[in-house]
């Protein structure tokens, strides 16, 4: 997902360096040193607009979120969100997620979120999917013993792919739902704009898996 460049994201990105991060590898052990209270921390990679994890932070007070995201001008928009909401448990990172090794100590993450992640149809493209495994590598080392991924998406290809990939890594899967808005794992589910948008055309899938 390509979007076009906003001026004003920038400068406002820059305005708000209390809740969005850009030089992410500085913070390297000092994540809890961004929130009011030391608490568990949950990751989101690619949060898109951010609806997803403000509406988790606002519902779970004691998990300090961080959501990072590679496009500025998304990054933005989710920037304004979380300005709006006044929440304090959530911090912004504008960065790769294939970085995600370099930007926490081993088992610093409590559990990571992938919700509608690109699908890089392209067999070529394979390594850019988030749930391949050169990036599962890196969420192993980040993860705390038995910590959970959670991956949501309408992309019947992108989940099969990715069924394979976390069992062909020895992961343990908890949940495997086919369609998730029709059975009882919605319930306390929290909706991403994409899945807002898109599980009219079809039904959402969604895996909790640990290594
Ligand atoms: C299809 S959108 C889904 C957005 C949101 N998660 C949702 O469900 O509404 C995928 C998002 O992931 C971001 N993204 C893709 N690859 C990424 C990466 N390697 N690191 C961080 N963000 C990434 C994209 O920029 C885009 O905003």
């Amino acid at each position: 997902m390509r979007v076009r460049k906003k001026p004003w994201a920038a400068p406002y990105i820059k305005d708000h360096a209390d809740l969005i991060v850009t030089d992410p590898a500085s913070q390297l052990g000092h994540w809890q040193e961004r929130f009011p209270s030391q608490q568990p921390i949950q990751v989101e990679i690619g949060i898109g607009k951010g609806q997803f994890i403000i509406e988790m932070a606002r519902q779970n007070p004691e998990i300090n979120f961080l959501g990072i995201e590679i496009q500025e001008s998304v990054i933005a928009t989710a920037l304004r969100k979380l300005v709006e909401s006044g929440l304090t448990n959530v911090q912004l990172v504008e960065t790769d997620g294939a970085n995600i090794d370099t930007l926490f100590a081993e088992g610093e993450v409590d559990k990571l979120y992938l919700n509608f992640s690109d699908p890089w149809p392209k067999k070529r493209h394979t390594k850019r999917r988030l749930t391949a495994p050169n990036f599962l590598v890196h969420y192993q080392k980040v993860l705390k013993k038995a910590g959970r991924i959670q991956f949501k998406t309408d992309n019947r290809g992108l989940f099969e792919y990715s069924l394979m990939s976390f069992n062909n890594f020895g992961m343990t899967f908890e949940e495997v739902w086919l369609d998730l808005h029709n059975s009882d794992g919605n319930v306390g589910n929290v909706q991403t704009e994409y899945e807002e948008k898109f599980s009219a055309k079809g039904p959402i899938y969604k895996l909790v898996a640990h290594f």
